[in-house]
């Protein structure tokens, strides 16, 4: 576990791609929603949490293989989907797919990627999985083209971002009256087919036209979609698993159950959403316990250390994405600094792996970490104490 000469955290990345990114740009992927309270909750909360460590095993060989979905996969860590990587470096999602495969990641894309879809996924090395986030039009023969661009493609489950039928309220775009540079396009629009919808939506989508951003996202937006005609429609055009991305009940998950997803993602959109919306490590236990095993529950928001990663996946997260780390690397210095947030928090895990006394990702269970009712009163675990029982007394 060797660790280089780049910036050797996450938070160093952060100040790093600070300086090099223009200020609208790094405005809008900063930014939370309002008082960024749930924000600031996302990575402040992973804190509260204390970790519970074993001693004297054999910690010499480390694995984070793990399965999602049933396929092998190389590290629980992937990338959460994020609009407009170009914003942060000419290379965009091409690169940090590269970066991605080359870890062993996960990538989630949005369809918002200023890189289409196609090109995207053909930069993969053909054992790393991409999963495709979609937002549902108005007109959701837009919407359908793209699930169906994107099956054929080779993309293996749809994430279904169910947090924002409207963008929430980032008070730093306000005042930026941020829109992306009139040279980045919104790739996945610009497919002819897609671009000659007569709505005109994807053309609009794809040349930002109006006033800002936000508007022209609500403006195009489905705002009726619900459980009962967003599931079964997306199930009747596509073989992919849905996954549905911005859960933080036990509530909504039952109901991602019974109507038929595959999984779903614990996430509050980086407190970009709803302000004041719980963080998403505080979530997990609910939503884990509702899931009853029968989908994966995954995690993103504030995950900034590989001791994040240990301890969501110690609460039942099967997977944990990040989604500014990579973006900063991507500022930083393209695929080559988007691995490096990828690697960073990689060899973080494991560290934590070893030092805990884990050597398996299927080990890493509840009793491994806690939450201390008051930090400063020590935590003293019952003579047989079954960390389920202990977290739901604290
Ligand atoms: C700049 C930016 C753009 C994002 N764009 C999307 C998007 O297009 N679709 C989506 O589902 N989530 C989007 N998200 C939310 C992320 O997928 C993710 O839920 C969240 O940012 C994770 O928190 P983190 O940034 O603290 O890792 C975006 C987040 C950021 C910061
Ligand atoms: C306007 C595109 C939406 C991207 C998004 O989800 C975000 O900015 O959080």
């Amino acid at each position: 576990m060797e660790f280089n000469n780049d910036p050797v955290c996450i938070k160093d990345l952060e100040k790093l791609a600070m300086r090099v990114m223009p200020g609208g740009a790094w405005g809008y992927y900063d930014s939370g929603a309002n008082g960024e309270q749930t924000k600031r909750d996302n990575e402040d909360s992973f804190s509260e949490y204390r970790l519970h460590p074993r001693m004297l095993r054999d910690v010499s060989q480390i694995s984070t293989e793990t399965t999602i979905l049933g396929q092998k996969v190389k590290t629980p860590l992937g990338v959460a989907p994020c609009a407009m990587h170009k914003l942060a470096h000419p290379g965009g999602e091409a690169a940090t797919s590269r970066a991605a495969a080359k870890n062993g990641s996960i990538m989630i894309l949005s369809t918002y990627s200023t890189t289409s879809l196609e090109k995207v996924i053909a930069q993969g090395n053909g054992d790393t999985q991409y999963w495709m986030q979609l937002y549902v039009y108005q007109n959701r023969s837009v919407s359908e083209k793209l699930v169906r661009r994107a099956e054929k493609a080779g993309f293996k489950a749809l994430v279904l971002t169910v947090d924002a039928p409207v963008l929430g309220r980032r008070l730093v775009d306000a005042r930026n009256k941020f829109n992306p540079p009139p040279h980045l396009r919104l790739e996945n629009f610009m497919d002819p087919e897609v671009a000659n919808d007569p709505a005109g939506y994807s053309s609009s989508l794809a040349y930002s036209t109006s006033e800002t951003f936000g508007a022209t996202f609500g403006a195009n937006g489905d705002q009726t979609l619900s459980w009962a005609n967003g599931i079964s429609w997306l199930k009747s055009i596509t073989s992919m698993p849905i996954i549905v991305k911005g859960i933080l009940t036990a509530e909504d998950t039952r109901l991602a159950i019974e109507h038929g997803c595959a999984g779903v993602i614990v996430s509050n959109h980086g407190g970009r959403q709803l302000d004041g919306a719980l963080a998403t490590i505080d979530a997990l236990p609910q939503v884990v316990e509702a899931a009853d095993d029968k989908i994966e529950v995954y995690l993103d928001g504030g995950v900034r250390r590989g001791s994040d990663i240990f301890k969501a996946l110690a609460l039942g997260a099967r997977a944990v994405f990040v989604a500014r780390p990579v973006l900063w690397g991507l500022a930083y210095k393209g695929e080559h600094g988007a691995y490096h947030a990828l690697d960073l928090l990689q060899k973080e895990l494991e560290l934590t792996m070893t030092l805990s006394g884990t050597t398996k990702v299927s080990e890493i269970d509840e009793s491994y970490v806690y939450r201390p009712a008051n930090r400063w009163i020590r935590y003293a675990p019952g003579k047989n104490g079954n960390p389920k029982k202990l977290l739901a007394k604290l």
